[in-house]
């Protein structure tokens, strides 16, 4: 039976709407690291495949009067903080193919790889919003034969160093073989020659994550993506997309088609009638964004179990990126309760058998 993949949102979804607002939490400390290492320790213990964090490169001030907002750490440097913290968990952070530069991304990417021994992805996004702090650049025509050439720099500059350049041969003082290093050609808009400081830890590509609606976005994911990071509110929109995924891999000739992980919006407590309280209590505010229609789960941790087995078997998911709601409890009780009892029906891993997210994200297919 194929395994499920699951990721935890480090986007503090279980503190916006009003839920910030609880005594318990912990909204003080939401720009420190202690907030998300908890929270990135009770996924661990879960044996989950990744933490994931969405971001957005604006912030809209009356957004930030009665809630968060956009406002939040930036999601590569957050992901090296839980490094040390953790020790199996795959770390996703998103970087824009639009707003940044792929030298940079590359060498943060090649870096947080090599820090933690194999366990980066790269949530890739073209970003809605975020132009008016990068107003001195042109915004590219295609977002997404823009995204082609970024991602494929990315790429080469991380091979530009290969692993096998690396020689530490003492005797001959032999520390890297200058002509293992390579240099990459212009794509598109971007002209970053490497080679790349950082060398890279394997051969393999780092997983790519994606985010997006559009058949642009779908023809991107097909084509690079291991995982999307979808929004399919309804079981018949999961079936449609990840029957649009197959298709196109099977087209560009990929053995493997992306992993369809939607977003689910977890409301959860012991009994139905209190997870129906919590989620009266914390309905979305006039701020939030009306775009975001994410599939949401209100109940017990057993409703949530159901519900995920029932859209895996009837074709819909591959696994779920777990977005908490309304409280603390919510994240707890996934990890705790509904990861645990989806290990136990045999659909989830009991314990972690490789150390890398790409080895997570292979296993069981
Ligand atoms: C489920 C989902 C998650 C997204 N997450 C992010 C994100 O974290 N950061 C970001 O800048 N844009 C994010 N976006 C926006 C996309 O990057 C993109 O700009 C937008 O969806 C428009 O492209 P499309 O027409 O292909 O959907 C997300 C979009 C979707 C559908």
């Amino acid at each position: 039976m194929t395994l499920l993949h699951i990721g935890l949102s480090l986007s503090p979804t279980w503190l916006r709407a009003g839920s910030w607002r609880r005594p318990d939490s912990r909204v003080e400390e939401l720009f420190t690291a202690d907030f998300f290492v908890e929270a990135a320790r009770s996924a661990e213990a879960a044996h989950l495949d990744f933490l994931f964090k969405p971001d957005a490169l604006t912030l809209d001030p009356a957004s930030v009067e009665h809630g968060l907002g956009f406002s939040a750490l930036d999601p590569t440097m957050l992901m090296a903080a839980l490094v040390a913290e953790t020790t199996r968990i795959g770390l996703v952070p998103t970087l824009s193919s639009t707003f940044a530069h792929p030298f940079t991304t590359a060498r943060q990417l090649q870096s947080l790889d090599r820090l933690s021994a194999g366990r980066a992805g790269w949530n890739v996004v073209t970003s809605l919003g975020g132009g008016e702090n990068f107003a001195d650049r042109d915004v590219p025509a295609d977002p997404y034969v823009n995204a082609v050439d970024f991602v494929t720099v990315v790429e080469g500059l991380r091979q530009s160093f290969p692993a096998r350049a690396l020689h530490h041969d003492r005797t001959a003082g032999v520390f890297a073989d200058p002509a293992a290093l390579s240099q990459v050609p212009p794509h598109g808009r971007y002209a970053s020659a490497g080679p790349l400081s950082v060398p890279a830890l394997s051969d393999e590509p780092l997983p790519l994550l994606h985010a997006g609606g559009s058949p642009a976005s779908v023809d991107f994911a097909a084509r690079f993506a291991d995982a999307v990071f979808a929004m399919t509110a309804e079981t018949s929109d999961g079936v449609a997309l990840r029957g649009r995924l197959h298709a196109g891999a099977g087209a560009a000739g990929r053995k493997r088609a992306p992993l369809v992980l939607p977003g689910v919006s977890l409301c959860l407590a012991p009994t139905r009638a209190q997870a129906e309280e919590l989620a009266n209590e914390n309905q979305p505010g006039p701020t939030s964004p009306a775009h975001v229609r994410h599939w949401t789960i209100v109940g017990t941790p057993q409703d949530a179990v159901d519900e995920i087995l029932r859209r895996a078997d009837a074709g819909a998911i591959d696994g779920v990126i777990a977005l908490p709601a309304a409280s603390w409890g919510s994240l707890h009780l996934f990890t705790s309760e509904v990861v645990p009892a989806l290990a136990a029906a045999g659909r989830f891993r009991t314990a972690y058998s490789g150390t890398t997210l790409r080895g997570h994200l292979a296993e069981g297919i």
